[in-house]
């Protein structure tokens, strides 16, 4: 039985020994990298955080003290010691959340895996705790690269604000973020690493002089009256204290005596305080402590022997833009790019390389982000911000306002859109199309393959008056679905064959196309004529994609993002603007929370295959009567189709 056998909850760590906790950190790094090189996951941030979230149990009483984690991909250690360790399924359909759960645990408090939010739920938490009377401690674990985004000065601000409220922070500084951490910020904590453990020194000091007869006490009163010169004689000033916080550190974030010491003397503050803990990314595990990178941030399955993926992973839609940007930048010297924190996942990689001085990671910072790309765009330059899907959500005023109002020549390129899966519910691109398309003047391409991608990339970057956007999955790229035709913007994948009738239009929003040609072949083979398109452009929702549907009896469109305000539900407003009724649906995905399963798992469930599209349309064909003749066409003076 391994000393992890025995801890079942929090309770159980405060049983052991100093040395029996040095013990229990490497079996749960031994656990951490066995189970997670199996299943993929956060292998890195979590072998940086054993200490810090052993320390932290053993000094507070969870969940009576909420113990939060911020962006929360560095959970799993908190996992293991409440309860959880069975991690056979992690981030995969009925297995272990990659993030803390409500519904998993009473000791998880915060499911969003959107960064920089901890701290404004630790200062709503502690104000909630002091107006109801109650005594508990709030600890808040976040990381440097966390702190480069705005809400956490938001907070820290308020949390600075009333010395009564017992908020304890755990700086995790790993000196990353997905990349390097970037900035003044990151500068000013890299300083902070550096300078000697100061409060150590003075307990140091202080037991001996306590421990000198008579003259102790008097000098160490002088000494202590003199604290603050000795502190800024010895090292920088530390910014948390100019804000009005206690700041305790740096403490070696993998000594857990060390971090325990300073935890208890966090709690015993009974203040708003951080604990600065210095760790490493991959602690304990050479392949990710050298992984050149990212220090594995989130792997796939690895051989944990050598630390290699085990399957070669298919290029992805990311690798194309990455070439393609690269591409234009050389033709192009007006064009910048930017990321926040995120310059491999979103393939900006070797843009930077090639052109440094033109890539700005900005952190963890989307509005920022954003917001500065406008005004690149009004310095005449062409900037394109490439952003997971989900996290654009953060960026939608300063896109609205300081974009479009403006009327700025940006390009927002959102990766990882539509459903992602094994992430969970927050990091599913499903409400770009949504939020996006209420933005007056705004273009958004949704590419349908690799050629697609390079096509939409190079005519969005060519639009100097409107925020132009791009948006395509996570995972293998599809080479190619060619067109049988172009008319004018719109694609047409399929036309009926020559005995069939233009029964169903069936519009395709981006990748979706080639599932869309599949359905169509089925639908045909019960002799149902589909017409498939690619609208190419979405929003603003094309004409021809109008005139199209007044040829056809039903018209059905699919798309990889949320129905509620997606593109199905702008083409129906778009047809009845044009005074066009006749059977329309939509599918796409519903408007809930999706729990975490494997992308290919939840189009399925939600009958997003070529199989259950064919076998939807083939209800609605036959639900609606005969064949409307093209005359509507005419009266409702939809221009006749041009031909190219
Ligand atoms: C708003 C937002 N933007 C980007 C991300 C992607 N992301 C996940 S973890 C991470 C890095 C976090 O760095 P840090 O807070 O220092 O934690 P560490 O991984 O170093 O422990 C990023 C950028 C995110 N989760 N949320
Ligand atoms: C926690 C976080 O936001 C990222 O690490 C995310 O998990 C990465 O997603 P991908 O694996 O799709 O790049
Ligand atoms: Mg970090």
């Amino acid at each position: 039985m391994t000393l992890l056998d025995s801890v079942q909850g929090p309770a159980d760590l405060k049983r052991l020994t100093h040395d029996e906790m040095v013990t229990l950190a490497e079996e749960i790094r031994a656990f951490l990298v066995d189970k997670v090189s199996r299943t993929g996951g956060h292998l890195g941030p979590n072998l940086g955080a054993v200490e810090l979230t052993l320390a932290a149990h053993r000094v507070f009483d969870s969940p009576h003290d909420p113990i939060l984690f911020d962006t929360g991909h560095q959970s799993y250690v908190h996992k293991i010691v409440t309860g959880r360790q069975d991690f056979a399924a992690l981030r995969q359909k009925g297995g272990l959340s990659g993030y803390p759960s409500r519904a998993e645990s009473e000791h998880d408090f915060i499911e969003n895996s959107h960064a920089s939010t901890v701290l404004s739920y630790a200062d709503g938490l502690a104000k909630a705790f002091q107006l109801r009377g109650t005594r508990r401690h709030v600890v808040a674990v976040v990381g440097d690269g966390a702190l480069t985004g705005g809400m956490c000065w938001e907070a820290l601000n308020n949390i600075a604000g009333d010395k009564t409220r017992p908020v304890v922070i755990i700086v995790n500084d790993n000196g990353r973020s997905y990349s390097p951490t970037i900035g003044g910020f990151a500068d000013h904590m890299a300083t902070l690493r550096l300078r000697p453990g100061y409060e150590k020194l003075l307990e140091d000091g202080k037991r001996t002089l306590q421990n000198m007869p008579v003259v102790g006490k008097p000098v160490y009163a002088a000494l202590h009256a003199a604290k603050r010169g000795i502190k800024d004689a010895l090292s920088p000033q530390v910014m948390f204290e100019d804000l009005g916080l206690k700041y305790f550190g740096p403490v070696n974030g993998h000594d857990i005596v060390a971090m325990e010491a300073a935890l208890e003397r966090a709690k015993a503050f009974g203040g708003p305080v951080i604990v600065h803990a210095v760790t490493r990314k991959g602690m304990g595990y050479a392949h990710a402590e050298n992984h050149e990178a990212e220090q594995m941030h989130a792997i796939d399955v690895i051989d944990p022997a050598t630390g290699k993926p085990t399957k070669v992973a298919k290029p992805g839609w990311t690798s194309v833009f990455s070439d393609e940007i690269v591409r234009i930048g050389a033709e192009r010297e007006d064009v910048v790019a930017i990321t926040a924190a995120m310059l491999g996942p979103t393939g900006l990689e070797k843009f930077a390389q090639a052109f440094p001085s033109r890539c700005y990671d900005v952190g963890i910072a989307e509005q920022h982000a954003m917001t500065s790309a406008a005004g690149l765009a009004m310095g005449g330059l062409h900037p394109v911000f490439a952003v997971y899907s989900t996290f654009l959500n953060r960026a939608f005023d300063q896109l609205l306002m300081d974009v479009a109002l403006h009327k700025q020549g940006v390009t927002v390129v959102l990766d990882r859109a539509g459903v992602t899966g094994s992430d969970g519910a927050s990091h599913n691109g499903m409400w770009d199309l949504s939020i996006l398309g209420v933005v007056p003047g705004i273009r958004i391409a949704v590419p349908r393959d690799a050629i697609s991608l390079r096509e939409q990339l190079r005519e969005a970057v060519e639009v100097k008056d409107a925020p132009t956007v791009l948006r395509y999955p996570k995972g293998a790229v599809i080479p190619e679905v060619p067109a049988v035709e172009r008319l004018d913007v719109v694609d047409v994948l399929r036309r009926p064959s020559a005995d069939e009738g233009n029964d169903v239009l069936l519009v395709a929003v981006g990748a979706f196309g080639q599932l869309a040609v599949e359905a169509a072949q089925r639908l045909s083979d019960q002799g149902i004529g589909v017409t498939v398109v690619d609208p190419r452009w979405v929003f603003p929702v094309p004409s021809e994609v109008v005139e199209l549907a007044a040829a056809h009896r039903v018209v059905v469109t699919v798309e990889d993002c949320g129905r509620h305000g997606g593109f199905g539900w702008a083409l129906a407003a778009a047809m009845r603007d044009a005074g066009l009724v006749m059977p329309m649906r939509d599918l796409g995905i519903p408007n809930r929370f999706l729990d975490h399963a494997s992308r290919d798992q939840i189009l399925a469930e939600l009958g997003l295959t070529a199989q259950d599209i064919a076998r939807q349309v083939t209800e609605w064909a036959s639900e609606y009567g005969s064949e409307h003749d093209d005359s509507s066409a005419a009266e409702i003076g939809v221009p006749k189709l041009k031909k190219s």
